[in-house]
């Protein structure tokens, strides 16, 4: 699998009816397979970037690209096939669908694309050892803790493979240890199958360990 380099340029977006951009000339590079977490206060747009990036959302001016193709919008059949084939989203509640065992979780984006084989089942048992929870595939997510379904929802994102991996706040709602312990997962997983991935996260901590870190908005007034 390949990171899909990605570029943003001069990204201008205002939601309907708002008084204020969310972007207003907005530029970014992320090289194919980067991990870079995104950072700033509340309400400055890391979601709607997210949204932008992956064709959820519309934006006014300047181009996205993403493997130096324009992402598509205000197309939705056009979009949907964009994530189907480039992207893999997760947030901070993981959205198991809880009927099915974890391993059908993980294979159900493979299903939705066409016949599953006996080596889609050997890659997502590879992806179950990857996030630590060998031999939990025959489990039903309700039976799993907050940090093993959150490791779920990472590595469903990753099943078809992505170039790109975009992550909303994915331990937003875990325990600061449960987090950290997640947080080691996703590193080992963008290790080993190297996705272009952004990361947004309110947890400093993580955001440091992250190849890069970009800071939405206003810097921070340095102490001293
Ligand atoms: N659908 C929408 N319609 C109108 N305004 C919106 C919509 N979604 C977000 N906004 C506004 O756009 C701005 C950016 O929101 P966004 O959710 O991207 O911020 P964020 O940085 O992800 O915030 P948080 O850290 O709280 O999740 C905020 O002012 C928000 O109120």
């Amino acid at each position: 699998m390949t990171g899909l380099a990605l570029s943003i340029k001069d990204l201008h977006k205002t939601y309907t009816g708002a008084e204020h951009p969310v972007f207003d000339g907005f530029s970014m590079a992320v090289e194919p397979g980067e991990l870079c977490a995104i950072v700033g206060v509340s309400g400055v747009g890391k979601t709607t970037l997210l949204n932008c990036v992956a064709g959820l959302d519309r934006w006014e001016g300047g181009t996205i690209e993403v493997g130096g193709d324009p992402v598509p919008m205000g197309r939705p059949e056009a979009s949907a096939l964009f994530r189907r084939e480039h992207v893999g989203l997760a947030f901070q509640q993981p959205h198991l669908l809880p009927e099915f065992t974890v391993e059908e979780n993980l294979l159900m984006p493979i299903r939705i694309a066409g016949e599953v084989t006996p080596a889609h089942h050997a890659w997502v048992a590879e992806l179950l050892d990857t996030v630590g929870l060998a031999g939990l595939g025959g489990r039903l997510p309700g039976t799993l803790s907050g940090g093993q379904a959150a490791r779920v929802g990472l590595a469903r994102a990753l099943a078809r493979k992505p170039g790109l991996w975009l992550l909303d706040e994915p331990t937003g709602n875990l325990d600061p240890a449960t987090a950290l312990e997640v947080f080691e997962f996703l590193l080992r997983l963008h290790q080993d199958l190297r996705p272009t991935t952004l990361l947004v996260t309110h947890n400093m901590a993580l955001a440091e360990r992250c190849g890069r870190t970009l800071r939405l908005g206003p810097e921070e007034p340095r102490q001293g």
